[in-house]
């Protein structure tokens, strides 16, 4: 029997779980935690590497609190690498240093190898990550933007979505290289995808393009980005990159990126709250719908994923969609379970790791 420690950063907090099996398809947990990064400590260390030490130290608190000695593998999640082929991918020097400089983006997942590396290290076993943000399986039409200096990149919850579509594909009886999807992962971020049989050929980008988010402005009117960005509000660059992830979309109409307390306010009559949940589900579905052209209208199934879909949004999005195809709602996120599955790949069934 082989043990797996799973460890996945987000903005708030850092997800810890321990899974236990002898093949990738009978994985049982036997703990998981989360661990929230209070506040303060995000306004003082804005850059996520910053918080590294204190997050190792959460992790390490909890291993011994719990007298984890062992494991075979730390598979931790993937964040915004270099575009790369899905898949199980070591954690090695390169990889490490392009994520701790955040040189293709800025993202707490991106502490998810870096973590993973020190726990492997610590334990003396491999540490990999899985179907990172940087997966990109575009096809060529969709790396164009209409201004050759700036191509289209795909970020995505590859993660997740791939989880995903094997969960739909099996309820439709077969796998997901049978079928045409289009999943959307409605989380903090957002990530719209056309699946072409297991391809993910396109995607609003996730912390630049598509629909608002929780967190994310999504696309924005042009000339007002400019008008913006030289307006004086921001003094740098990445200050104003940083408020269009982190503090746009709901939080900016709302105060708020909780979509509870968003439903909340709705349920007590907040006619602001709907107006604003109901230009999101609007969003949502005009992303979906271009995404349907994509797969030239020959789609098996929407898939509504995250933590978001739950009425009345998924409602409103299945309304607007279900003329497309019929809408699937699978609620949550798999990334623990499919990176305890990549751990397991590797450790039980030889799956040979990639090299970044
Ligand atoms: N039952 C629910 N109803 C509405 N929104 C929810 C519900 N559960 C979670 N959410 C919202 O989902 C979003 C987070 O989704 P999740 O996929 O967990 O995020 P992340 O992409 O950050 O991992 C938050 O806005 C959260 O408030
Ligand atoms: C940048 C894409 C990854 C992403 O948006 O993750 P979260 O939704 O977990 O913030």
């Amino acid at each position: 029997m082989s043990r797996f420690l799973i460890i996945n950063p987000g903005s708030t907090s850092t997800k810890i779980a321990l899974f236990q099996g002898e093949n990738s398809w009978q994985l049982e947990e036997l703990a998981s935690k989360s661990l929230p990064v209070e506040d303060d400590v995000v306004r003082r260390f804005s850059d996520p590497m910053e918080q590294l030490q204190l997050r190792e130290d959460a992790i390490a608190g909890v291993l011994t609190s719990a007298a984890i000695e062992h494991v075979d593998a730390v598979a931790g999640r993937g964040g915004l690498t270099r575009p790369l082929e899905a898949g199980s991918y070591a954690v090695s020097d390169t990889l490490i240093d392009d994520l701790s400089h955040h040189r293709f983006g800025i993202h707490a997942s991106n502490l998810g190898a870096v973590l993973a590396r020190r726990f492997g290290e610590r334990f003396g076993v491999p540490s990999l990550i899985a179907d990172p943000v940087g997966v990109d399986q575009f096809e060529e039409e969709a790396r164009y933007s209409g201004w050759p200096s700036i191509p289209r990149k795909s970020m995505i919850h590859a993660l997740n979505i791939r989880s995903v579509a094997r969960e739909a594909a099996r309820e439709m009886g077969g796998s997901a290289g049978d079928f045409n999807f289009i999943i959307a992962h409605l989380g903090g971020g957002i990530s719209v995808t056309p699946m072409r049989k297991g391809r993910m050929i396109d995607v609003n980008n996730a912390n630049e393009e598509g629909p608002f988010s929780p967190q994310r402005t999504g696309t924005l009117p042009l000339c007002g980005v400019i008008d913006l960005a030289f307006s004086g509000e921001f003094s740098s660059a990445d200050e104003m990159k940083r408020a269009m992830v982190q503090r746009g979309g709901l939080f900016a109409y709302l105060g708020t990126p909780d979509g509870r307390e968003v439903c909340k306010r709705i349920a007590a009559g907040d006619q602001r709250a709907e107006s604003v949940y109901k230009a999101m589900a609007y969003q949502i579905s005009k992303e979906i719908g271009a995404m349907a052209t994509a797969l030239k209208g020959k789609v098996d199934a929407v898939v509504l994923t995250g933590g978001l879909p739950h009425p009345p949004l998924s409602d409103w999005i299945t309304e607007r969609c279900s003329w497309i195809a019929p809408v699937k709602i699978i609620e949550g996120e798999r990334e623990m379970l499919a990176l305890a599955q990549a751990a397991a790949r590797h450790v039980c069934e030889g799956e040979p790791l990639l090299t970044y």
